[in-house]
């Protein structure tokens, strides 16, 4: 059943388990860290698949060598990234360690969390100003007023923030909200009596979790997602963990909203950047995928499991993102010269 439904819509379902484990490997490559305190079994498949995606921490010294004459750029998922996954959606806060990494990352290198959740959403478990946010899978983006020359204006419109300063907020989905209104009444009526489902509205897009679905009723529930998909062509499913998520049909996804932020930074088809992308989700890989294709930058995958992955790196848990934005920051501080203020 979980396969038809997610052929249809072109996904597969993941395998992958979402337990945050004890750390299984030690950080000692270039002078790294050591997070290892007791011995743990370490399997064959995660040896191999670490060699082919090496620890970010491990590898920090190789990686920042290659950021001379360089911007940095960091781009940041949330959940599972800087957050740890909970049962309850709700319930995904972030340490206050947490955002002080992020907050001394932001006030080094121009800085962007990008997440499936709506962007109010984010804001209100982050709270920082330092850091450009962009929601509902990058469908919602409020970035630098710089101008951008390959976007459609008509999807841009100015934003001030308590100080006066200008901000853009790009929403190439605009046109989809009322629809997304009735695809949200829609979903509700149809899953309301199967028990465990909770539906989470992000504004552009919505989450269907079933992480609270008994085992017998998933069927159900992927069913009823399936027919309304069918019934309305102009929206598609991705899938999370353990949630399908309903998204207008337009081609765009965090791998744009990453190529959109980039370009409001300034740094359209620049060689003088350094992307880094840090993501623990599916939804991720488009953004991996592009650093990839543009053959610049660093993904790094959030995964203590072997995973299919574009990244060319890995962290093992949110607390090692932290232990690398640390590291980051405290390079950005001791080398270079003006610290970034937005
Ligand atoms: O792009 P992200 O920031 O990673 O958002 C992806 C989804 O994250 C949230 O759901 C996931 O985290 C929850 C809290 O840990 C967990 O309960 C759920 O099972 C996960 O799928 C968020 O609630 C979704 O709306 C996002 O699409």
């Amino acid at each position: 059943m979980a396969t038809r439904l997610y052929d249809a819509i072109g996904m597969k379902p993941s395998s992958q388990t979402e337990s945050m484990s004890k750390s299984k490997h030690d950080h000692v490559a270039d002078g790294g860290y050591a997070t290892t305190s007791e011995p743990v079994a370490v399997d064959q498949n995660y040896i191999s698949w670490m060699a082919k995606h090496p620890s970010a921490l491990s590898s920090f010294n190789r990686m920042i060598s290659g950021a001379k004459g360089k911007q940095i750029v960091v781009f940041l998922d949330y959940d599972g990234t800087l957050s740890p996954i909970v049962s309850d959606p709700e319930c995904a806060f972030m340490s206050d360690q947490m955002r002080a990494a992020v907050r001394d990352i932001s006030n080094c290198f121009p800085t962007a969390i990008i997440s499936g959740r709506s962007r109010e959403k984010v804001y209100e478990f982050v709270k920082l100003d330092s850091v450009y946010y962009s929601g509902s899978h990058g469908l919602d983006t409020i970035g630098p007023a710089l101008k951008t020359n390959s976007y459609d204006k008509s999807y841009q419109k100015r934003s001030f923030d308590n100080e006066g300063k200008e901000f853009i907020v790009f929403q190439p989905a605009h046109d989809f909200l009322p629809a997304v209104k009735k695809m949200l009444t829609e979903v509700k009526e149809r899953t309301q009596s199967i028990p465990g489902v909770a539906i989470e509205d992000n504004r552009f897009c919505l989450s269907v979790h079933y992480r609270h679905v008994k085992d017998e009723d998933y069927g159900r529930l992927e069913e009823e997602v399936k027919l309304m998909l069918a019934n309305h062509p102009d929206f598609h499913g991705t899938r999370g963990k353990k949630v399908l998520e309903i998204r207008p049909s337009i081609k765009w996804n965090k791998g744009d909203a990453l190529k959109y932020l980039l370009e409001s930074l300034g740094f359209h088809d620049s060689c003088n950047v350094l992307p880094i992308y840090i993501g623990d989700d599916r939804t991720d890989e488009d953004a991996f995928k592009v650093l990839r294709e543009r053959g610049e930058g660093y993904p790094i995958i959030v995964s203590s499991t072997p995973r299919d992955t574009m990244a060319l790196y890995s962290l093992h848990n949110p607390s090692e993102v932290q232990s690398f934005l640390t590291r980051l920051s405290r390079w950005g501080f001791d080398n270079t010269s003006v610290a970034h203020h937005q």
